[in-house]
């Protein structure tokens, strides 16, 4: 294994492993820390679901991988976070990535979250996606991680011990070289993280050729694009291959993400095929079960059936006000990953996933060890085959990915029913 990835949640972790497997690195993507030696790969990704959960949790677990990484022989280390930099004031991101850099005694890592294929990019610092600043995106009402501010560096700061530099666009613009001497300096001043400018992916390869031999690099899956070259020029890549293939059998969709995106996507989806609505005081009541959404999936489960929480962000507060906001996103959380098992085992074999955080819940909770990756549905989004003898086929997608029609599409590129 050459790159290892640390991913804090599992969409983010399957967008991460797309771009390496398009980039031409054979990849899997691990499901929490393997316990056995890993697959032989390339690059193996790592995903953990630590992108909300208490700080000190996020950095031990991510300290666990890294160990783990590590002696599968890996040299170089990606800590992915998301292209919206989804993290509260208080952590996780900065914690984590100085963990990481203290325990590999890096001297400095970039911080670069950009992913223009998903029209995140970033200039002067500010983060903006599809044009408008982060904090006018709609990422300002995520359920869990608001984003409230578009200036990275400010961001990161409230989270981190180190001073947090900047490379900006005038100097990413002239190209790798300038890059590499501008971090340099930044490291040899003792700054540790800085955030980098970019726009468009040739932006994205000259960053990636300039931290050629960085112990630790973070970032969306955008600062993965220029990683793969920088292996195949040292010669170390083998043939590539996927052990990716479709399958046949029942499809369901199980969405709790309450993006933009998503609700624009569960309109198009219902519109087509069943839906079941689960709303929050009735799960919290007891009217809405597991066993009822069960029942009602299986007697439309020829029709690739949607399960849903999905809300627009005032019916999320209202619920978040009256339960609590871990509690509700819990307990939504628990739901889907039972549902999921009990759906697989009466015989779903395609499963697609709308949410990181619901994604994590459904991955875990169907105890899958690994991932093959196989060809892209969307930007950051490719068609998954379980490792295992069951060899379920899934698609785990990041809350605002994806075209309107990414449910359908998904559901084809896993297979047929
Ligand atoms: N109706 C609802 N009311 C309150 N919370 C909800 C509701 N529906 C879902 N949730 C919770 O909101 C969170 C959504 O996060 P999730 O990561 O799944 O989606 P996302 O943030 O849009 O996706 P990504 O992280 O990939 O961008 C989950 O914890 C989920 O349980
Ligand atoms: O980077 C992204 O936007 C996604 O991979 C993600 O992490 C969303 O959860």
């Amino acid at each position: 294994m050459l790159l290892g990835a640390i991913a804090d949640d599992f969409t983010g972790a399957s967008d991460l492993a797309n771009t390496l497997a398009k980039g031409g690195m054979k990849t899997v993507q691990f499901v929490g820390v393997p316990r056995e030696k890993g697959i032989a790969c390339d690059a193996g990704v790592v995903a953990l679901k630590t992108r909300s959960i208490a700080v000190k949790d996020a950095v031990a677990q991510s300290i666990e991988a890294l160990d783990w990484l590590l002696a599968q022989g890996c040299e170089q280390i990606l800590f992915k976070y998301c292209s919206t930099f989804d993290s509260t004031k208080e952590g996780n991101i900065g914690p984590v990535a100085e963990a990481l850099l203290d325990k590999m005694k890096a001297p400095i890592a970039v911080v670069c979250p950009v992913f223009p294929a998903t029209g995140r990019t970033l200039f002067d610092g500010h983060l903006f996606v599809l044009g408008k600043l982060l904090s006018e995106s709609g990422m300002e009402k995520h359920p869990l991680t608001p984003m409230t501010d578009p200036n990275i560096q400010r961001w990161l700061r409230y989270q981190t011990k180190g001073e947090v530099g900047l490379v900006p666009y005038s100097t990413v613009r002239q190209g790798s070289a300038a890059i590499k001497t501008t971090l340099d300096k930044l490291a040899g001043e003792g700054t540790r993280l800085a955030v980098v400018d970019a726009v468009a992916d040739e932006d994205l390869l000259a960053i990636g050729s300039a931290i050629t031999g960085h112990k630790l690099v973070t970032g969306g899956s955008g600062i993965a694009l220029g990683l793969p070259e920088n292996f195949r020029k040292a010669g170390k890549l083998g043939a590539q291959g996927s052990a990716f293939s479709a399958t046949s059998g029942p499809g369901v969709v199980l969405s709790g993400s309450c993006s933009n995106q998503s609700r624009a996507q569960v309109v198009a989806y219902t519109a087509k095929h069943p839906g079941i609505h689960v709303a929050p005081d009735e799960l919290m009541s007891g009217a809405m079960s597991v066993d009822r959404a069960f029942t009602e999936a299986m007697q439309r489960l020829a029709h690739q059936p949607m399960i849903y929480t999905t809300a627009d962000p005032a019916e999320v507060g209202d619920a978040q006000k009256r339960y609590g906001r871990e509690k509700i996103a819990e307990a939504i959380e628990d739901f889907f990953g039972e549902l999921a098992v009990r759906l697989a085992h009466a015989g779903a074999r395609r499963i697609v996933v709308g949410g990181g955080e619901t994604s994590g819940a459904v991955v875990t909770a169907l105890e899958i060890d690994a991932f093959a990756i196989g060809p892209e549905i969307a930007p950051g989004v490719p068609a998954l085959a379980e490792t295992g003898e069951r060899g379920l086929r899934l698609a785990l997608k990041s809350g605002n990915f994806g075209g309107t029609d990414f449910y359908d599409d998904a559901l084809g590129v896993l297979g047929k029913a």
